[in-house]
């Protein structure tokens, strides 16, 4: 059932790549789900084997149990078995004992390494203990448990901990993979090219008509930028002023329907995510809820309208509810995110990547010539830097239950709801997501303003913003006052690029890099901070 990898990136993809095409043809065939698991682990995919992987698991369930898919399943499952033992065998019976032993098996094999190469261990803890139930004379799943506790030891020896005296339920299981423009993703565009920015300044335009898309150069930032180190410049977006700007001059209001909430749902819009006592003073607004689940409220009729055009009908009776620790609010806030786009993606019939609030954003790719880099055959990663969060829970198992309860047909609909499409929804989201804080500290609401990100960062900004339902910028009264800094006059001339602010420009230069490191992905070497870091060290 293994497939002999071959050895080169390019065979490897070519053999991804019919293995995808054929997803459309035998959605539910355990073996095909584990041939396509097999070759993302063998091109250094450890998370998107771990989601066929899975997917294999489901449906060995489904053939052995009478699931809404039990006769897919089955009839899937007969083809496999045929296959695999070369005989037209049709005898129910042995079809569902080949499931149950070989495949279930060989789904095992690769979801509990490939759990523990990705650092989810709690997961992988659970799935070993379903296996040996299943198997317990299998050698090689028991071996998966001696991996997995010389995992934990690392992990705890740190706090003199002995890991049988460790709740199961207090195992990491989160690590971090491959933030990847994948080889076969169709659906970015070049941002560059004529077309996009086209499309981008005319989205632009509707919102802020002084302003437009376009080419920056920006420092490169990574582990080693400091004020000695800022010769290198990478190529990306920007947004700059088209005309000449007045200082207090709103230049953009945005609002977005990519929204995350985590409280009540009667304390926000669903829609744009204003508060709702906000707006209790407003004639214009008058709190309104759906009539369909009566389970979501909106500020206003026109917030109604957009989310029942846009997003709601797909989402409508859905229950989200979880529980979740202060620790994990901000993580769920991403997969509030990607619930909403899963939501717009199936109300639009679009595919999630093409979403326009989706498709141009910025997903802080590694950006390396996987040809060069990807050294297979050694590390399970294929050598390439992990930056992107994973976890089974998010990546994986909550996108596949929430499209359950949106009755979305998880197998057959591979092509749009998939780990890897997850993966680079989370890689857009995280690099590009607003969130705002509830009275306790904890992260409540998020949100995509897809215009909006597009601006970039200086600790010495010339416009501000604020966001309450739409997001408002407009252009600085006063500029930050910083020692040595070249005397300029609030406002922006025309052709100047907007610098926006991911942090609090009250902070000082140390502190002001802590908070904007990760959103910046490496140290700020705007003017201000090397005069400060500078005047530091002297
Ligand atoms: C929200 S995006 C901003 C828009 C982005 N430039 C684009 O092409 O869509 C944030 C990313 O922009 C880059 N960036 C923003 N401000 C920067 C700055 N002052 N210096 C270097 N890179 C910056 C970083 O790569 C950061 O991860």
């Amino acid at each position: 059932m293994v497939t002999t990898a071959s050895h080169t990136l390019q065979d490897r993809l070519d053999e991804l790549a019919k293995l995808q095409t054929d997803t459309l043809e035998k959605p539910y065939s355990i073996h095909h789900r584990l041939s396509l698991a097999n070759a993302y682990r063998s091109l250094g995919y450890p998370d998107l084997a771990a989601g066929d992987a899975y997917k294999a698991l489901l449906l060995v369930d489904e053939c052995v149990e009478t699931g809404e898919f039990h006769d897919e399943a089955l009839e899937a499952a007969t083809s496999d078995y045929q296959e695999q033992s070369g005989s037209l065998e049709e005898d129910t019976d042995k079809v569902i004992q080949w499931a149950k032993s070989c495949g279930l098996k060989h789904a095992y094999e690769i979801l509990i390494p490939c759990l523990i190469y990705c650092g989810c261990l709690r997961s992988a803890a659970g799935f070993i203990k379903r296996a040996l139930r299943a198997f317990p004379e299998e050698e090689s799943l028991a071996s998966y448990r001696k991996t997995l506790d010389l995992k934990l030891r690392s992990h705890f020896t740190l706090k003199n901990n002995d890991i049988d005296a460790i709740n199961i339920e207090d195992y990491p299981d989160k690590g971090f993979v491959r933030r990847e423009l994948y080889p076969w993703n169709q659906h970015e565009p070049d941002r560059f090219s004529p077309e996009a920015l086209q499309f981008l300044n005319e989205e632009m335009e509707r919102i802020a008509h002084k302003l437009e898309v376009r080419v920056s150069e920006l420092p490169l930032l990574g582990e080693r930028s400091s004020a000695s180190d800022n010769s290198a410049f990478v190529k990306q977006l920007g947004v700059f002023a088209k005309e000449d700007i007045s200082p207090g001059e709103g230049i953009l209001t945005e609002k977005s329907l990519l929204t995350g909430i985590s409280r009540l749902h009667d304390s926000y819009c669903d829609a744009c995510s204003i508060s709702l006592s906000s707006t209790d003073d407003d004639p214009h607004s008058a709190t309104i809820s759906c009539d369909g689940c009566d389970e979501v409220f909106f500020c206003s009729e026109e917030c109604h309208d957009l989310a029942q055009d846009n997003y709601h009908p797909s989402l409508c009776g859905v229950n989200m509810e979880q529980k979740v620790s202060a620790s994990e609010a901000a993580d769920s806030l991403y997969t509030l995110l990607l619930v909403r786009a899963m939501g717009m993606a199936e109300t639009q019939d679009v595919h999630p990547l093409d979403l326009k609030e989706v498709r141009y954003i910025w997903g802080d790719y590694h950006g390396l010539d996987l040809g060069e880099n990807c050294a297979l055959n050694s590390d399970p990663f294929a050598s390439v830097p992990q930056t992107l969060s994973f976890s089974f829970e998010a990546n994986v198992l909550r996108p596949l239950h929430v499209l359950e309860k949106m009755d979305v047909n998880i197998y057959e609909q591979s092509h749009r709801y998939d780990t890897w499409i997850f993966n680079t929804l989370y890689a857009k989201f995280r690099g590009t997501a607003s969130a705002q804080q509830g009275l306790d500290g904890r992260p409540e609401i998020g949100a995509v303003h897809p215009m909006w990100c597009l601006a970039n960062h200086s600790c010495d900004p010339n416009v501000t913003w604020e966001w309450k339902g739409s997001m408002r910028f407009w252009a600085r009264e006063q500029l930050v006052d910083y020692e040595r800094r070249v005397p300029k006059r609030p406002g922006l001339k025309k052709g100047e690029e907007v610098f926006s602010h991911y942090c609090d420009i009250r902070l000082s230069v140390q502190e002001r890099r802590e908070w904007a490191v990760g959103a910046l992905g490496g140290l700020c070497v705007c003017p201000r901070c090397i005069c400060e870091e500078a005047q530091l060290k002297d």
